[in-house]
């Protein structure tokens, strides 16, 4: 069938897996922090309490204090490709584009920042996509992560007259191939180590003690992954929640709590690991590598090491490999 010649360009079908993160400021500076804070912390998904209430905390306190208090802790961390999240997000996306050859456009996307879920499904539906796979880099599910990215992603196509088709990628926090990355990247981190570190902790991000009552499997999700992964390792792992915010009463036992009280207990070396972010970040390479080697040490313990996440590494994108191409089944790839 020919097209009327003021028809637009018809391009070649194709899939797209769009990678979804948290996001990262663009700049280690007040201002960059300022903004991206300003877009985090007004997710309803993310603040459960009314906005009425909330936002004059935030605009009134949070945000003339905190951005200069946190571009502090990202300058410590700035790499000069970016962010850490940023650089270690973009290059999980190249390696996973280069796995999937021309038939999958792979692509990333940040909920918070650049470069937007909006403007990258708006791109993809651009280049053909027809069926795209959203795929939220979280093991454990939660509400504050997992789902506001997928909500802003169906927001999009709210607006759309010709949709691609969606799946999205369901957490992974049980998947044996995810247990068994952790486990070999863990073991060759610990090979490195001039030391044989007495206890192993499980470092997850925190979230409001009250998500748990409200049906968030989050809790849930964090304690079956450092479960497995100590079945795994044959070895105990402490489980502990970091990166607290806000006075209202956080998931415990709390990382920098258990941090400052294992040397009065005779724990004088740690290995810390946070299998629940997919890539290094400031949470985990200034608040645990930094900080929490800090408030380790001053009380009294004598050694620390921060084990890396995933990232980039070959078992980290043979994971996602695995995982993303388990969600692509049945999904034809045009050659
Ligand atoms: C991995 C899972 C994450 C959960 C769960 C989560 C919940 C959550 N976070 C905040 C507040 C902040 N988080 C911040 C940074 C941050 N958080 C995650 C991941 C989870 N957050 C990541 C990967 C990052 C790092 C971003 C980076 O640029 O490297 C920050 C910003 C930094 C700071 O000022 O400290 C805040 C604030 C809440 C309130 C929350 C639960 C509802
Ligand atoms: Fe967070
Ligand atoms: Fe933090």
């Amino acid at each position: 069938m020919n097209l009327p010649p003021d028809h637009p360009p018809v391009p070649k079908p194709r899939i797209g897996v769009l990678l979804m993160n948290l996001g990262t400021p663009d700049a280690p500076d007040a201002k960059s922090v300022k903004r991206y804070l300003g877009q985090f912390l007004s997710d309803k998904r993310v603040i459960e309490i009314p906005q009425l209430l909330w936002q004059p905390i935030l605009r009134g306190v949070i945000l003339n204090v905190r951005p200069k208090k946190s571009a502090h802790a990202y300058a410590q961390v700035w790499r000069e490709d970016g962010s850490p999240l940023q650089a270690i997000t973009t290059a999980q996306s190249l390696a996973l584009k280069d796995r999937f050859g021309s038939g999958v456009l792979v692509e990333h996307a940040m909920r918070y920042g650049n470069p937007s879920i909006p403007d990258k499904l708006a791109a993809m539906k651009a280049a053909g996509c027809e069926r795209i796979l959203l795929a939220p880099l979280y093991p454990q599910y939660c509400a504050a992560t997992t789902a506001t990215a997928n909500d802003q992603a169906f927001a999009v196509l709210a607006k759309m007259r010709w949709q691609p088709a969606l799946r999205t990628m369901p957490p992974y926090h049980d998947d044996p191939d995810y247990i068994a990355a952790l486990h070999a990247s863990i073991d060759a981190s610990l090979a490195q180590l001039d030391f044989e570190p007495q206890r192993i902790i499980a470092s997850f991000h925190g979230m409001p003690k009250r998500t748990l009552a409200l049906g968030d499997p989050y809790h849930c999700h964090c304690q079956k992954t450092a479960r497995l992964l100590s079945e795994s390792m044959g070895r105990p792992i402490t489980i502990a929640f970091q990166s607290r915010f806000g006075p209202a009463k956080w998931l415990e036992p709390a990382t920098d709590l258990t941090l400052a009280a294992l040397p009065a207990q005779g724990v004088k070396s740690v290995a810390v690991v946070a299998p629940g972010f997919s890539a290094d970040c400031l949470e985990t390479l200034e608040e645990m590598a930094i900080r929490g080697r800090e408030t380790f040490e001053e009380a009294g313990g004598e050694r620390f090491a921060y084990l890396p996440c995933l990232n980039d590494s070959d078992l980290g994108v043979a994971l996602l490999e695995k995982l993303v191409a388990r969600e692509l089944e049945g999904w034809q790839r045009p050659a």
